[in-house]
């Protein structure tokens, strides 16, 4: 593990550090970062305090399996915050759990979001480099919200203070950082992600109910039927059409519906 005291963001020192020629398999954990970055081109707010955290690997996969690696850091998120957070309020990410029952706080959101109590916990952000071997290595950044969320977002975000949770950043990266070798040993290169992606889809928030989904402004309507094998989430139509997205942000409710 590289960990600093301030850094800019973890994610661009691990970027960074790929292409610099590091072999990868190791965590950049950030006390303070002031250069967050999110998805599609976001700022990330990051409170001292907070998790801030990217791991970065060269899988022996194609890149195109190589980007499920997103699904692993969830479901490893999940089987972590199950092991910091009250016993029973969580069943995310673990073998068995058969779908959400309204007793789990947390669940997961497509693509890459993790939820407690309806509201955004965890950001996560894939960063893909190509190598001068033609191998991608990938920079999986995470991050927790533990002592403060920012309040001036688009959509409700939370922290584990919030929740009542007085647990550390600390405490979280080394749930996670155990957590993220099961869930990779699933994965298996990618051999295994349909079972990554059956202990997703069971901890999945919203399937089955009218979802929007906003790519760079054009907005896709219907129900949220499932994330098929490669990881797309599947938007079934009014016209009982199925169309499969890969990229976009998703937003739940009455005001998602296939008819508004
Ligand atoms: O937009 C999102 O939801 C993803 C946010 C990812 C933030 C994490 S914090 C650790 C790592 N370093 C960064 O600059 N970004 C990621």
């Amino acid at each position: 593990m590289r960990a600093f005291d301030s850094i800019g963001s973890t994610t661009a020192e691990a970027v960074a550090a790929a292409a610099a020629g590091d072999a990868g398999g190791i965590w950049f954990v950030a006390t303070e970062q002031t250069a967050g970055r999110g998805r599609r081109g976001r700022v990330w707010v990051h409170t001292p305090g907070n998790l801030a955290a990217t791991l970065l690997i060269v899988p022996d996969a194609d890149p195109a399996l190589a980007a499920t690696l997103g699904f692993v850091a969830g479901v490893a998120i999940g089987v972590a915050l199950d092991r910091v957070l009250p016993a029973g309020t969580v069943k995310v990410g673990l073998d068995g759990a058969e779908g959400l029952d309204g007793r789990s706080r947390v669940a997961l959101k497509w693509p890459n979001d993790v939820l407690a109590d309806g509201a955004k916990l965890v950001g996560i952000a894939l960063e893909a480099t190509k190598l001068g071997d033609g191998r991608h290595a990938i920079a999986i950044g995470i991050g927790v919200n533990i002592v403060a969320a920012p309040t001036d977002l688009p959509y409700p975000a939370t922290s584990l203070a919030e929740l009542g949770v007085t647990r550390s950043a600390q405490d979280v990266f080394e749930a996670l950082s155990d957590a993220w070798v099961e869930i990779f040993r699933l994965w298996d290169d990618g051999r295994g992600i349909g079972d990554v992606l059956k202990r997703w889809r069971e901890s999945a928030a919203g399937i089955g109910a009218p979802v929007a989904v906003n790519q760079d402004g054009a907005i896709v309507r219907g129900i949220f039927e499932t994330i098929d094998d490669a990881g797309r989430l599947i938007v079934r139509a009014n016209d009982d059409s199925r169309i499969a997205i890969t990229a976009g942000d998703v937003h739940f409710g009455a005001t998602a519906s296939a008819r508004s």
